[in-house]
This record gives structure tokens, C-alpha cells and sequence, in this order.
């Protein structure tokens, strides 16, 4: 099966801008691997960023590897497969399980139930996949300490549960030498969020029970044409991507739409918003929305469907969008290979943990309290409760602006509220969206033709917050904390998951504020009965 990028009706612009790049060789020299793309700053970075393009054939030297791992599980029964990674290291993973329908349990997460709900899940029958190209992610950091611990009090050994995935000479991988857990090192010239074809996205989807061979002769079959001046998928996605841009078009509306494929709009929203997002400039991924709603906005279907769509297999389709991205950041005129933002918000949230010590962590006090609601951050006006609170924020989107949402809670949290006795699926379905934040998402886009979009915390950090402040300056930004029960500790570590999650949405605050941009934090102080009312809230606006 090959790979098709139908453009529906092709503008002009898009038909110019394609023969330009031709004629200027890009096609051929991307293929080919040409660092000098970008531009000269970006020509450093891109020499060691551009191993994506060589993926379908170089991860196949990993296969045997993969394959003693994966006999290795099935032979100990380990047969629950716990992936802690984030953004470029779980994502892709995530949708090529969700494709093949095999099960995997992502923490990309630092809420405290959720994690320790994967901790009540089938220890005795648990491989935790630790994946960190970097080896020093806080997040993944705090699961392996976890784990071990978790192992450790029942009587596992964890070198016979943790698989390393890193990057030769990382922190991690020492760290794995030293306690004996087995390492798969990655193609160090590969960003995170062009890995998917590498060791970060095949050891955990093959662990799980994925046919991570047949994902690589699908991306092989796309290789040659993307040299290619005609019938260049990627460089015609390239040329859609970096055309509407330039038109003011920089919302693109993602659907799956009568594929196979499950939940590729999120590895691409990652891809795309941080290669982008940067020197004011970039696209915003929006994934969730119907349609495009406003002239600003365009969309793209995943599936066969009309319109504008990719229509192909998974492992073509994570090579196609990464050559397209590369197409579109030299069309945008920017570096698609670094993410200059990201580490802000994480340095705040360092330094407020190490700040407040042992003393509580610097909330400020919230402006307004609506039940289990508190409020706090700036509004234009004088709001009296969450609803004006809400209506002005929608209010305060500027023209092409957008509306953030990004939840730091547990985000399984609604199936447990929505599992009531003998319920039909529809009743679940309904009584699931009923106990899901990211139900917020729809009702607040009904009220408004600019675009909104939903990230869990603190995974978004790793994907839309470099687009949030690195682009442009035009978002609106809602958090929302909740209430911690009971906590996780980090063992080695002076904080708790707890802590860390509330520090992070805190410290990702302050980067939005300090640019002026308006935000609010809604603090649920009962989680259950917060949603509960933000949604009924939302819903009568
Ligand atoms: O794989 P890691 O080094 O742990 O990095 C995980 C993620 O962290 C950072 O936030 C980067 O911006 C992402 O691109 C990356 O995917």
C-alpha cells in the first residue's frame, strides 16, 4: 500500500511555491540529506538532526536485538508493558499500538493517580520501558525511581523489568550500566520528535505485541520518492504546510477520518508545533476539532476521505510528516530541529522547587473561589464567577489568536467515573465525556470561531508549549490543577509527583505570563466535583 497526499483544490500559491523549491534542488537535497537547508545558524544542528531520513533501513540492524528482548519478555510472562517516556519518546509508540490494537500503558505523566494506578496494574507481570534520549528528563527520571522501588518492595529484582532506551553516553545509559538493566542505544543523530522509526518508537510498540518490521517496509517504500521534483508526497505536504502559512492560514485542523490509524494527530500536533513554533512564527496543530472553522484555520484528514488528506500506512506517514516538516520550516524560514522555549518552564520549575524547600510552593492566592473552583492569574474586567471568568477569557482571543487549554490531572481519571455496573457503550461514552476535561475543549470552540485546543500536563510541555512561547504571541492560555490526595514519592528526591506536577504548571505559568500573555489556572479543589462543574459551567456560557 503507498502513500497519497491528495490536495483537494490546489491554489496557486501552493503550485508556485512547489516549483520554487524544485528549482532550487530542495527535494533531492533533503533526500540526500543537505544540513545547509535552514539556513547557515541552523546548519550545526541540522548535520546531527537529519538520521530520520535514513530510519527504514538503519532501525532494521535493531530488529535481532528487538526480537531477543521481545522473546525474553514473553518467556518471563512479563506481558504488561509500562512505557515512561515523554513527547518524542512515548508519542510515537502510543499511536503504533493504538494502530495495531495491542496494549500499552504510557506515562507521559506526573499525576500522582495516574501513575499509581500503573503501579496497582500487574506488577508481577510488568516491563517498565525507561526511554530518554537525553537521560535527564525529569518526568522519566522520577518513574524509573519509582519503579525500582515498586519492584524492589515486592521482591523483583528491577534489572530483570527495566529496558533503557537512550542515547550513547547519556546519564541514563550509566545509569542503567550500573544497575545491570539491559540498554538499547538510539541513532544519536535523530531529534526526539523525528524518532519514531528509531529505537525510541520500536522497542516499546514491539514489546507490546507490534509488527514494528512491516512498520519499516512501509516507510522503506515511501524512501525513493522522496527525492523525487512529482509525485513527492512529503514534499507536496511540505509545499500544503508552508503555503497556507504564509497565507495567514497557520491552524491546522487534524483529523483521522476513515483510517486505520489511531490517534496520529497527536504524534503530529508534537512534530509539528515544535519544529515550528519558534521566532514568533509557526503552525498550530489543533487536534479534536470537526472542521476549520475560521479563515485562519485549515484542515487535513488522515484516511482516505475528500478534501486535503494523507492516506497511507503508519510507518509511511511518520516519514512523510517529518519530511514535510523539514520542508515547511525551510519555507517558514526556521531551524525545524531545535526547540530554543522548552527548557524555559523548566528551569522555573526547578528553581520554585528548590525555592520553597520544604514550605509550601509560591500559588499566590486565587482572585475569585466558585465551589470546588478556585481562581487565580488575570482577567480583563470584573468577573464574578467562573462563568464571566471564561467568557472573558474566549473574549480576550485576539484576531487569529487561540485558546489553550492544558490539564494537569490524571487524564484515565474519567473511565474510572464513568465505569457504573451493567451501562450500554453509548451511556459510557456519554457519562466518560460527562467526567472528562478535555470535554472543556468542545464546549468552549462552540463558543468561538478561533481555534481551541487541549493538552494534558505536563506532556503538552514537550509539544505545544514550545509553539505557546516560542510563536506567535496571540494565545490565551487556561490551566487547570487539581487537589492531590495521595501523593507519590520520588524516591531519592526532596519532592512527590504531586509537587513536581503542581511546580510544573506553575513554572509554565510564569513563562506565559512573563510575555504578557493572558492566562488563568483553575484550581479544582475536589477534582471529581471540579469538572463536574466547569463543564455545566462551560456548557450554559
Ligand atoms: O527523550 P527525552 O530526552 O527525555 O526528551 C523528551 C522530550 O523532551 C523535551 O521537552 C523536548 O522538547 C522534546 O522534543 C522531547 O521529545
Amino acid at each position: 500500500m503507498t502513500i497519497e497526499v491528495t490536495l483537494g483544490q490546489e491554489p496557486e500559491a501552493v503550485r508556485a511555491l512547489r516549483e520554487k523549491l524544485v528549482a532550487e534542488g530542495v527535494p533531492a537535497a533533503l533526500a540526500a540529506g543537505d544540513p545547509g537547508l535552514w539556513g547557515p545558524e541552523a546548519r550545526a544542528e541540522a548535520a546531527t538532526r537529519l538520521g530520520w531520513l535514513n530510519l527504514p533501513l538503519t532501525s532494521r540492524e535493531l530488529l535481532p536485538e528487538i526480537t531477543k528482548l521481545v522473546e525474553m519478555a514473553r518467556a518471563e510472562g512479563l506481558d504488561h508493558i509500562v512505557l515512561a517516556g515523554m513527547g518524542g519518546s512515548s508519542l510515537a509508540p502510543e499511536v503504533i499500538c493504538a494502530t495495531e490494537d495491542v496494549p500499552l500503558t504510557v506515562l507521559d505523566t506526573t499525576d500522582p493517580g495516574q501513575v499509581r494506578r500503573a503501579l496497582n496494574d500487574r506488577l508481577d507481570r510488568t516491563l517498565v520501558v525507561v526511554a530518554s534520549k537525553s537521560g535527564g528528563t525529569i518526568e522519566t527520571d522520577s518513574h524509573r525511581r519509582i519503579y525500582e522501588k515498586a519492584f524492589r518492595d515486592a521482591g523483583i529484582d528491577p534489572a530483570d523489568r527495566i529496558v533503557v532506551v537512550t542515547d550513547p553516553g547519556s546519564p541514563l545509559e550509566q545509569t542503567a550500566i550500573d544497575s545491570g538493566y539491559q540498554v538499547v542505544l538510539a541513532d544519536p543523530n535523530v531529534g526526539g520528535r523525528y524518532s519514531a522509526l528509531s529505537a525510541f518508537g520500536l522497542v516499546p510498540s514491539a514489546l507490546a505485541g507490534a509488527d514494528v518490521g512491516r512498520l519499516l517496509d512501509d516507510a522503506a517504500a515511501v524512501v525513493r520518492r522522496l527525492a523525487e521534483n512529482d509525485g513527492n508526497p512529503g514534499l507536496d505536504l511540505g509545499v500544503l504546510l508552508g503555503a497556507e502559512a504564509l497565507a495567514g492560514r497557520d491552524k491546522l485542523v487534524l483529523r483521522d477520518s476513515m483510517t486505520d490509524i489511531n490517534g496520529l494527530p497527536d504524534w503530529i500536533e508534537q512534530l509539528i508545533a515544535e519544529s515550528t513554533g519558534k521566532s514568533g512564527k509557526g503552525i498550530l496543530p489543533v487536534v479534536g476539532a470537526e472542521a476549520a472553522e475560521a479563515d485562519d484555520q485549515f484542515l487535513v484528514h488522515i484516511g482516505p476521505d475528500g478534501g486535503t488528506s494523507v492516506d497511507g500506512p503508519l510507518g509511511a506517514q511518520f516519514l512523510v510528516w517529518e519530511y514535510a516538516t523539514a520542508i515547511a520550516g525551510r519555507v517558514l524560514g526556521i531551524d525545524p530541529f531545535n526547540q530554543p522555549n522548552v527548557a524555559e518552564s523548566k528551569e522555573n520549575t526547578t528553581r520554585i522547587l528548590q525555592e520553597a524547600g520544604d514550605g509550601p510552593l509560591p500559588t499566590g492566592t486565587p482572585f475569585l473561589t466558585d465551589g470546588p473552583v478556585e481562581i487565580y492569574g488575570d482577567v480583563p474586567g470584573d468577573p464574578k464567577n467562573l462563568a464571566d471568568v471564561l467568557t472573558a477569557l474566549l473574549r480576550a482571543i485576539p484576531e487569529r489568536g487561540y485558546l489553550a487549554i492544558m490539564a494537569y490531572l490524571d487524564r484515565e481519571a474519567a473511565f474510572d467515573a464513568a465505569r457504573v455496573g451493567d451501562a450500554s457503550f453509548e451511556e459510557l461514552t456519554e457519562a466518560w465525556a460527562a467526567a472528562d476535561p478535555a470535554t472543556l475543549r468542545a464546549l468552549l470552540d462552540y463558543r468561538t470561531d478561533h481555534a481551541v485546543t487541549f493538552g494534558w500536563g505536563p506532556r503538552f510541555l514537550h509539544s505545544t508549549g514550545q509553539f505557546h512561547k516560542g510563536g506567535p504571541q496571540s494565545g490565551v492560555f487556561l490551566q487547570i490543577t487539581g487537589a492531590v490526595t495521595e501523593d507519590v514519592e520520588v524516591p531519592g528526591k526532596p519532592y512527590t509527583l504531586g509537587r513536581l506536577q503542581l511546580a510544573q504548571a506553575l513554572g509554565d505559568f510564569g513563562a506565559l505570563a512573563s510575555r504578557g500573555r493572558p492566562a488563568v489556572r483553575l484550581h479544582l479543589t475536589d477534582r471529581v466535583a471540579g469538572v463536574k462543574h466547569l463543564l455545566s459551567v462551560a456548557e450554559e456560557l
